[in-house]
């Protein structure tokens, strides 16, 4: 069974569909937060007996830590909570679950205890949630790093704090966790930049809420069931024809090996023909290590095909431009990458002609080619970058696929999404032009633009996490190794699919 897309929301929408339940909530929201958040800790304290410590803020992430430690207490556990605060300023539901802890008979320390002689059998942060408004400093600040020194398993409740739970970045310094249990729904800053390092394990617990109920989600994490309806077995009668020519455009003298793996990606994505367009005129005209590419020069390549990636390697100078500018008004499916992204930066008028576009058109930029399409630094790319692709997807009109850890998709439709596949040993020269390599095989085979997308993210990560539970990586992991892996996978999710 293909696990579903769970929904994506930003701090805002969190707090409308709380806003909207809470009043007719019964059991009331927190405790269903602290108990779910307990169940949660049962779970990860198996075979870990002894105390464990809960650290508990002034406001209603605090509250979770009350209720959690009233549900330890009532079980018979140690439980050993620090709130540095003062009970009187806490919130409503906060204060009602403190004064439940303090007559359940828990008591609350001042301060943090040193550790027993045995370890924590588990550390809690309950210090700061969705409600974090500024760096950290100070005490808390104090508190996080002792916290994050300390052995054995370690627990968010909602979002690690000090972590901003809209973008993943971290707001002075942050808890990192081994699991986080968060609730409601997803956030994009647990699934981005920094966000995945300091959650270790993410749990969603729904607190029995139907969110998109409340609100329509505005984002979805990616999953192969947003586009398994293109899981096809080949017919026995199947031919070349009908899977599609993928066309590479690049390569410019001394960057071909940029579009050469970008064909290799084509090809183990299933297209039937893959045409590679070289702009050096001293490119070998055969790719001896996988010889079904069909090298050409790269203007003679543009009157090929039904899906065209331009840019990896392809150069800056006005041939180049000229290329872009006669893939632009061609009337396949385009992928804009790398250099392809850096013209149409620099250049106006290319710019207006991907933006009128008719045909689709995905960029794929990584941030600091997104800085340069959208005027800014790459560091504000990033402090943003759910943020930063909506706006790429609307300037351009165009999709849009921000690169980099937790890779967030944006459509014109507004619809985004974040991916969570993928690990460090994609840190390495040539993985993009992997990633444009798929997305002209998928969309060669005719898939719908936006299940390529989907689709073409999620494999080039999900390849990449296979090698790596093959100890193929992180360190060392090299590009040319994922297009077998994606292959490996294609076909395995859609034999897995067609048993089902
Ligand atoms: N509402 C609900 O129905 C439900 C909510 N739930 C839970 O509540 C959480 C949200 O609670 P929340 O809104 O109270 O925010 P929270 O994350 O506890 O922090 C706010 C406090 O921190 C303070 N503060 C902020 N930044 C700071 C800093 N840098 N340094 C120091 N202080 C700082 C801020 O003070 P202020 O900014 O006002 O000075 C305020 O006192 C949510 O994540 C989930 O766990 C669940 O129970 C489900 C039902
Ligand atoms: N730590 C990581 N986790 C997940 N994906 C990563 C990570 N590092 C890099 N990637 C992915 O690898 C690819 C790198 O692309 P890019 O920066 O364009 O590389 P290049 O230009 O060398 O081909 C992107 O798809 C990016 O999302
Ligand atoms: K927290």
């Amino acid at each position: 069974m293909l696990q579903s897309s769970q929904p994506i929301y930003p701090v805002a929408g969190i707090r409308t569909i709380e806003t909207a339940a809470m009043p007719t909530a019964k059991p009331p929201l927190m405790e269903r937060a602290g108990r779910a958040s307990a169940e949660e800790a049962v779970r990860l304290m198996i075979d870990r007996p002894g105390a464990l410590l809960i650290a508990c803020g002034p406001g209603n992430n605090g509250g979770d830590g009350f209720v959690m430690a009233r549900h330890f207490l009532q079980a018979g556990r140690q439980v050993v909570v620090a709130f540095s605060g003062d009970t009187a300023k806490l919130p409503g539901d906060a204060k009602k679950a403190w004064e439940a802890w303090r007559d359940a008979g828990g008591e609350t320390l001042s301060d943090l205890p040193a550790a027993p002689p045995e370890g924590w059998a588990l550390v809690v942060d309950a210090l700061f949630g969705i409600g974090l408004q500024r760096p950290i400093t100070g005490r808390y600040a104090e508190w996080i790093r002792a916290l994050n020194a300390l052995p054995g398993p370690r627990m968010s409740i909602d979002v690690p704090s000090g972590l901003c739970a809209d973008t993943g970045r971290v707001l002075g310094v942050a808890f990192r966790a081994t699991h986080t249990v968060t609730f409601i729904a997803l956030k994009p800053g647990l699934l981005t930049l920094d966000g995945p390092d300091h959650c270790g394990e993410l749990v969603v617990k729904r607190l029995d809420l139907d969110a998109n109920a409340f609100l329509p989600a505005p984002g979805w994490e990616v999953r192969p069931a947003l586009f398994a309806d293109q899981f096809t077995p080949r017919r026995l009668n199947a031919h070349k024809g009908l899977f599609g020519d993928a066309v590479i455009i690049g390569g410019a003298p001394s960057m071909c090996g940029a579009p050469l793996l970008a064909g290799r990606a084509a090809l183990r994505a299933g297209a039937g023909r893959v045409f590679v367009g070289l702009l050096d005129p001293r490119a070998p005209a055969v790719d001896l290590v996988q010889p079904e590419l069909m090298i050409r020069s790269a203007e003679h390549a543009l009157s090929e095909g039904q899906a065209i990636a331009i840019g990896p390697g392809l150069g800056r100078d006005t041939v180049a431009a000229d290329l872009l500018r006669q893939a632009l008004a061609s009337d396949h499916a385009l992928v804009l990458d790398a250099d392809a992204l850096n013209l149409i930066a620099d250049d106006d008028t290319l710019a207006g002609a991907a933006t009128r576009r008719h045909a689709p058109v995905v960029l794929t930029p990584h941030p600091a080619e997104a800085a340069r399409l959208l005027k800014c630094s790459p560091d504000q790319v990033q402090q943003n970058r759910l943020d930063a692709v909506i706006e790429l997807s609307r300037r351009f009109d165009a999709h849009a696929v921000l690169k980099g850890h937790g890779s967030l998709i944006a459509h014109p439709n507004g619809r985004w999404l974040i991916n969570r596949s993928g690990n460090p040993g994609m840190s390495a020269a040539g993985m993009g032009d992997v990633l444009t390599g798929l997305l002209a095989g998928l969309l060669a085979q005719r898939w719908p633009i936006e299940a390529a997308i989907i689709g073409a993210v999620h494999l080039h990560g999900a390849a990449a996490d296979l090698l790596l539970a093959k100890g193929i990586g992180p360190i060392g992991m090299s590009a040319s190794e994922l297009p077998d892996a994606v292959r490996i996978l294609l076909n395995q999710w859609v034999a897995q699919h067609h048993r089902q």
